[in-house]
């Protein structure tokens, strides 16, 4: 899978352009305040509908304007595919497929996998469990395609039992619903931990270059410890009613990072930290590549930030030994530390972003300077 070309307008602070990519290496540089992130952001846009920095759509519409348009020409599954996003303030939202309107953001998820890593991620050990269990979804997803309905399902469920639970006399007002939730939940619990094992190898051997002096590990938490789902409904029925929600549920799970037996996050610095995630989404990139699944587009934003010389290395060492069909944007302030791995593809592309604007530079103008 690549991104051949994107039009932006009205995004961000992007003056309107048209990009042609690699379909391996994209570098963005800049200074400060450019706009090389919004570059990346609306790359993402296209694979899930919303951005990785905002829930807010109408933060990424120009302050000038009263909606964004990305229009994009990619190769998926082998074909090629004309894609286009438009967003208004009031929410609207626009989306064709080769021409025709898209019903469901959803469908685009799996059409266009796009991993993304970028500071905002750099708190996925120390924050709550959802980012982990993002992290986690999306790679299930995009090996069972059969995990969003399942899961989709169980939310409908729950919210329902939660409604339900306040006005129930006794727990047999809530077993039909609990009939279907059970081994629904059970479906879902078996995606995660199945792809949790499956990450698990490959998150040791590169977690295990960029910290060797750490032995780490993952574990998935369902959401509820011991017993099984229906024992635990039954018994927590009165607690959940005064509650006024379901406690055991799905969306207490957890893709739990442990530094031998304790949870990482107590103990790791903060650039320890960042090296963690950094190989949890590179395993996941790995997993997909070995899986022949279609390799997911790696957005990589500030390649530099809170990285030592050593660490920054080892990572540009990995992306310089991706494969032929692995496609990478990586935005940077600095391009000197770079310009090896620029080096070793012959057909990088770098973009130069200033005050909004995107010019290409030939890799021949970047080894003259
Ligand atoms: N809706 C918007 N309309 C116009 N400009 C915006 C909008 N949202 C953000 N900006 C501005 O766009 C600029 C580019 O931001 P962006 O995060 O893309 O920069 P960057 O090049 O990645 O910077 P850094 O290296 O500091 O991370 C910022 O100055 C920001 O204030």
């Amino acid at each position: 899978m690549h991104i051949q070309s994107l039009s932006i307008q009205n995004f961000r602070n992007l003056q309107p352009s048209r990009l042609h990519f690699s379909p391996q290496l994209n570098i963005i540089y800049g200074n400060n305040a450019a706009g090389k992130t919004s570059i990346l952001e609306s790359l993402f846009i296209l694979g899930h509908g919303r951005s990785f920095r905002t829930s807010r759509h109408s933060k990424l519409i120009n302050y000038e304007q009263d909606s964004f348009t990305l229009f994009s020409e990619l190769y998926s599954h082998n074909v090629q595919q004309r894609l286009g996003v438009q967003r208004f303030r009031n929410n609207d939202v626009n989306v064709r497929l080769n021409q025709e309107p898209l019903a469901k953001l959803s469908d685009l998820v799996s059409l266009i996998p796009i991993q993304v890593l970028a500071p905002e991620h750099y708190e996925l050990l120390t924050k709550g469990p959802s980012g982990r269990r993002k992290l986690l979804d999306w790679g299930v997803f995009h090996v069972e395609h059969s995990f969003l309905k399942r899961w989709q399902a169980c939310q409908r469920i729950i919210l329902q039992r939660n409604k339900l639970l306040k006005g129930s006399l006794s727990y047999k007002d809530l077993e039909a619903w609990d009939s279907q939730l059970i081994p629904l939940s059970d479906q879902v619990n078996q995606y995660r931990q199945d792809y949790c094992d499956s990450l698990s190898p490959y998150f040791h051997e590169i977690a295990s270059q960029f910290l060797p002096d750490v032995q780490l590990s993952l574990e998935f938490y369902k959401g509820w410890q011991g017993k099984d789902l229906e024992s635990l409904l039954v018994e927590q029925y009165l607690k959940d009613k005064k509650l006024g929600y379901t406690q055991s549920t799905i969306q207490k799970a957890d893709l739990k990072i442990l530094s031998g037996k304790r949870l990482a996050a107590d103990y790791l610095s903060r650039g320890q930290q960042k090296l963690v995630t950094t190989a949890l989404k590179l395993a996941q990139l790995r997993l997909a590549q070995e899986r022949g699944q279609q390799y997911p587009v790696f957005l990589l934003d500030d390649i530099g930030a809170e990285l030592d010389e050593n660490h920054q290395k080892l990572l540009l060492n990995f992306l310089a030994k991706q494969p032929e069909k692995q496609q990478i944007f990586i935005t940077c302030v600095h391009l000197d530390p770079l310009k090896s791995l620029i080096n070793r593809y012959n057909n990088a592309r770098l973009f130069h972003v200033e005050h909004g604007a995107v010019s290409i530079i030939e890799a021949s103008e970047m080894n003259a300077q």
